[in-house]
């Protein structure tokens, strides 16, 4: 999923591209599951059938990382998982800050796979006095006037925002100031940043929009198919769209 953002090149410094970068959680999280299912290797098909990808696009993304698995054998899942795990920077432990505890920081915070893929959420922060202290995910809610010094204080370079979109660049700013380098936002609004800062914008509602234009096309391509006698699968061509093997960005550009 993903088109990177922002004032980065297309190419990082080590020259993977950044739409192989996007791909890499895919894997991951495929990866993952063989690995826990004690699967010791995977060819490239399986595997890319697995992430939702091209095969051919896997192989390419995989020699950027120096992996080239072997023939007739696949590749190593385990080493596979640590060599992604080690290029997305999983392999360190990541502070995150959640701010605005409504109902999605809440589920947010709730939200037992971050931890499990390295992100620890290091402090939750919201703006309402009431809040302050009351525990959410076994974390107690500290108030917005603190949120220099939290930043500080856990080293926290990833931000989260869940604010209703008025107050999210006003708190974009006070994160970045208090040194955030990266923001996650998932407030309907566009934030403004300095370079050197990345935002990745999530938004469910633009991934409906998206569905729902595909779900009109099927429609139109079944009635085109009753008219004509094509078969309407056969008409599409039976591609499923999922994400970055399909460049539909599902995590939208800031
Ligand atoms: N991206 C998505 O797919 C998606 C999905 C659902 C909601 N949203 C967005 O997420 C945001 C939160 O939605 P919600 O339903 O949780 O709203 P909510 O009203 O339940 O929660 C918002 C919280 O933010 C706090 N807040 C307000 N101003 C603040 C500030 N300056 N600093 C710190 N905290 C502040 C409020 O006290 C409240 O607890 C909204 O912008 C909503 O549009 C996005």
């Amino acid at each position: 999923m993903a088109t990177g953002r922002t004032h980065r090149p297309a190419t990082r410094s080590r020259g993977i591209p950044e739409a192989t970068v996007a791909r890499l959680p895919l894997y991951l999280r495929a990866l993952t599951a063989l690995s826990e299912r004690s699967v010791p290797t995977v060819s490239s098909e399986e595997l890319a059938a697995a992430a939702g990808v091209n095969s051919a696009k896997l192989r390419k993304d995989f020699s950027y990382l120096g992996s080239y698995g072997t023939r007739g054998v696949g590749y190593d899942v385990e080493y596979l998982v640590y060599q992604i795990s080690r290029e997305l920077g999983l392999t360190q432990d990541w502070p995150v800050v959640i701010v605005g505890i409504g109902n999605l920081g809440a589920a947010l915070a709730n939200y037992g796979g971050f931890a499990s893929r390295g992100f620890r959420v290091a402090a939750l922060i919201d703006a309402d006095p009431a809040m302050a202290g009351k525990p959410v995910a076994g974390i107690p809610v500290q108030h917005s006037d603190d949120l220099e010094k939290i930043i500080q204080d856990n080293g926290v370079s990833i931000g989260v925002i869940a604010t209703p979109a008025g107050a999210a660049q006003a708190v974009c700013d006070r994160l970045v100031a208090a040194g955030v380098t990266s923001i996650l936002n998932f407030a309907p609004t566009v934030l403004s940043v300095p370079d050197g800062v990345d935002v990745r914008k999530v938004d469910l509602s633009i991934e409906l929009q998206i569905l729902a234009f595909h779900e009109q096309r099927k429609a139109g391509e079944e009635a085109a198919a009753a008219d004509g006698g094509v078969p309407a699968a056969a008409a599409r061509g039976e591609s499923a769209d999922q994400g970055p093997d399909g460049d539909m960005p599902a995590v939208m550009p800031a």
